[in-house]
């Protein structure tokens, strides 16, 4: 059953304020930042909007066009010499090529200095490489919760190409879920919970609904920064 309650939440800002689960921090000095845009959430139950709202960010607009047009000057002669790999039956991802980069031209990396500054605490230790993810127009993403062993409690992760939908389903408990509308050109984050305790997913282009309004698939390339495990705080 695909069927979600359609709860397109507006939240009242100071509600959005919690604390951090694991450190008990509050939100004021843990990073945790109200929705930007929670009109791009809609989740199983407003409750769970609400709960989880803290932890999940969708910033529109983050790039500019020309910023999507100086990643994708670095990347594509990379991305090009591989090839989209389908016939991995039990990989988490379908119809997708990857790479990873520690060193880039001075335009990409100020955009990436804009994305920590705004999805983790200053000093926090970061994964070295960010993650090049390019998914094919039928590529998708299996529901999957990153490596607790090589990744910490944030991943945030610019969308390139094509609008999508991230699903988020807790993973003892499938009636508890969110759908983020992830524009081109925006940022999202998960923290926390959002990133511990539910799996994510990139759907198909066939399922690819939200709110009741299809939003077509294109090729989409992520550009995903994360923070290491085992640090705090986040
Ligand atoms: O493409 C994305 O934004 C998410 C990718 C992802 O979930 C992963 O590489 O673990
Ligand atoms: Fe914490
Ligand atoms: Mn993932």
């Amino acid at each position: 059953m695909k069927l979600l309650l359609a709860v397109v939440t507006r939240l009242n800002k100071p509600s959005f304020w919690t604390q951090c689960v694991r450190c008990q921090s509050s939100g004021a000095n843990s990073g945790l930042l109200p929705l930007a845009d929670p009109a791009l959430i809609v989740g199983s139950s407003r409750e769970l909007v609400q709960r989880l709202g803290p932890q999940v960010e969708v910033r529109t607009g983050f790039i500019t066009e020309e910023e999507e047009g100086a990643f994708l000057r670095e990347l594509e002669p990379g991305l090009k010499k591989k090839r989209y790999e389908f016939d991995h039956w039990d990989d988490a991802i379908h119809g997708y090529r990857e790479t990873e980069r520690v060193r880039w031209g001075e335009a990409c990396e100020e955009i990436l200095n804009r994305v920590r500054s705004v999805a983790f605490v200053e000093g926090s230790p970061l994964l070295g490489p960010v993650h090049v993810l390019d998914l094919d127009k039928s590529g998708y993403i299996k529901p999957h919760i990153d490596s607790v062993k090589f990744c910490g409690s944030t991943i945030a992760g610019l969308s390139l190409l094509s609008d999508s939908i991230m699903r988020l389903v807790k993973e003892d408990d499938a009636s508890e879920r969110l759908d983020l509308l992830l524009p081109r050109y925006s940022l999202y984050i998960l923290r926390d919970q959002a990133r511990y305790n539910f799996t994510h997913e990139i759907l198909k282009d066939e399922e690819s609904v939200f709110n009741g309004q299809k939003i077509p698939r294109q090729r989409r390339i992520s550009v995903i920064c994360r923070n290491l495990p085992g640090q705090h705080p986040h």
